[in-house]
């Protein structure tokens, strides 16, 4: 598939080869670390995948990693080999030092990029989608937790092939109570059985991923799966408003609404996209998005901040329904990956989907209690003295169940460390301006600040994965990407069901 455009030797399938530095990032089933492949003293990225969380067939996550080690480009990250240390499977890849957009725009940007980022990000991009089309695969999983950046201004897209194994494997097998992907990046016709889908479908996923780019956040992202899933099939197609996206150009505003058609036979190739006018005067990546990371600490440094975000989030709400928050959060995290849903969780989304207005409005007001508090006052421009006001008598409840959290500046630190142990140094250790997942946030809409918490990754304790004893390994073989008849087949009586949900809340919905 392709010339070689990175290192390529043979990389051991010897975990004590492996030296695992600092974690950069995590996802709903992965750990991943900066880390050294001693032999050659390279610096390469590990991805822990936990097992016991995926419950998945080694067989096929092996088949789906071989496959990421065939794909050679410059703009897809190249997996160099995969092997099991016990109940995890490790998959060695090119690290890119920058980490992925998501993250990225979670710690510094989450009002989303200035255009001429967006523009150099989305072209690469698109060259990746170009050449998995041409060579006949679907990603299934374009979104921006699946772009990743390095200093040097690289653009790549990851996750393709594993995360798909491990849904189709996993999440279905797990049952409730497990991680469901939220459809926010899926194209009407997944959900559509009799129609089937192409990489038309990825254009889709790519249109929304510009959107979440723009924003900081993916359309309908605050709304459970079940209402994403209506509101894709029902609702015009997402898109840059004229009047609130106003800072950007008319062919950003053209090109995403050629993705967002619903109809996947008037969506453009990749390769015809990419002829598209604003992609015609793009920075090289190197000049447009290496400022992005100027004035970011390391970014080990950035993960681990936006875990103690997330920790100090969570203990804010201890309340009952903390957990189904935490699911919800790892729901945004993982996307619809590979396009697969838990069937139990759908059921019960589906009961939900009358009252989910009201659902998102307590979330939005709690979440805007959050920040109002854990900024000290600086955010609730109503209040002034950071107090809560009448509209917010729901969220008075909610803090009621949690406890005092109208905590004073001088408090800040405090409060963390007594809900949640943190050392006041290590926040301050990580290197940070002051407030900076704040500073970009003050008096922002209401829209805005209601995404944040979706958006916040779930913590994940790093001391799951285990380097000891190799129990199964071996080098990445030459197969074929598109077989996964067992797979496919169960994933068609998935999307049948799902319509099937569909058309029964069209019913109690007109009833
Ligand atoms: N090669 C890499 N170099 C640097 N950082 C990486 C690399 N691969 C992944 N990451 C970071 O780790 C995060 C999680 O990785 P990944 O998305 O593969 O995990 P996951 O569990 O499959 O996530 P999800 O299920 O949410 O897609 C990414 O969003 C990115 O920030």
């Amino acid at each position: 598939m392709g010339g070689t455009h990175e290192q390529s030797q043979n990389f051991s399938t010897n975990p004590s080869d492996y030296k695992l530095l600092e974690e950069v990032g995590y996802g709903a089933t992965a750990t991943v670390y900066r880390a050294i492949y001693l032999p050659f003293n390279q610096l390469v990225a590990v991805k822990c995948l936990d097992l016991d969380r995926c419950d998945i067939n080694l067989d096929d996550l092996r088949r789906e990693a071989q496959t990421m080690s065939l794909v050679d480009h410059p703009n897809v990250v190249k997996a160099y080999c995969s092997f099991a240390v016990e109940r995890s499977l490790w998959v060695v890849m090119q690290f890119m030092d920058e980490g992925s957009c998501f993250h990225l725009m979670k710690t510094a940007y989450m009002e989303g990029f200035e255009e001429e980022a967006i523009r150099s990000i989305l072209k690469e991009t698109l060259k990746a989608l170009q050449y998995l089309h041409h060579h006949g695969h679907i990603h299934r999983d374009v979104k921006a937790g699946n772009i990743l950046l390095g200093s040097s201004g690289a653009v790549k897209l990851a996750d393709f092939g594993v995360a798909t194994c491990l849904f189709d494997a996993g999440d279905r097998q797990r049952g409730r109570n497990t991680f469901v992907g939220t459809p926010c990046w899926m194209a009407p016709e997944v959900l559509q059985p009799s129609s089937g889908y192409n990489s038309k479908a990825d254009i889709w996923s790519f249109g929304i991923t510009a959107l979440e780019l723009a924003h900081g956040h993916a359309p309908f992202s605050k709304y459970p799966p079940m209402k994403v899933l209506l509101m894709t099939i029902q609702n015009a197609p997402p898109g840059l408003d004229y009047d609130r996206d106003k800072k950007f150009s008319k062919s950003f505003k053209e090109m995403v609404a050629m993705c967002l058609v619903k109809d996947q036979t008037k969506r453009p190739s990749a390769e015809k996209l990419l002829k598209h006018s604003f992609f015609k005067h793009v920075k090289p990546p190197q000049l447009s998005l290496k400022k992005l990371f100027a004035d970011l600490p390391p970014l080990w440094n950035r993960v681990k901040a936006l875990q103690l975000k997330d920790a100090a989030q969570l203990a804010v709400k201890k309340m009952p329904s903390a957990e189904e928050e935490a699911i919800s959060q790892s729901q945004y995290q993982r996307g619809v990956s590979a396009w697969n849903f838990d069937i139990d969780d759908l059921k019960a989304q589906a009961s939900l989907v009358r009252n989910d207005d009201d659902i998102a409005e307590m979330r939005e007001e709690d979440e805007n209690n959050f920040f109002t508090n854990y900024k000290a006052g600086a955010v609730d421009s109503q209040s002034g003295n950071g107090k809560m006001n009448s509209e917010k008598s729901k969220l008075n409840k909610i803090t009621s169940q949690v406890g005092a959290i109208d905590i004073k500046e001088t408090e800040q630190s405090e409060y963390l460390n007594k809900n949640k142990k943190i050392p006041e140094s290590e926040i301050q250790e990580l290197g940070f301006p002051k407030n900076i997942f704040w500073e970009r946030n003050v008096s922002t809409s209401k829209a805005t600040t209601s995404n944040v918490e979706k958006d916040i990754i779930m913590t994940k304790t790093k001391g799951q994965m285990v380097k000891s004893r190799q129990t199964h390994s071996g080098p990445l073989l030459p197969v074929t990407i598109l077989n996964h008849s067992k797979l496919e087949r169960e994933r068609i009586s998935t999307r049948y069901f799902i319509f099937f949900c569909i058309i029964s809340c069209f019913i109690l919905d007109s009833n």
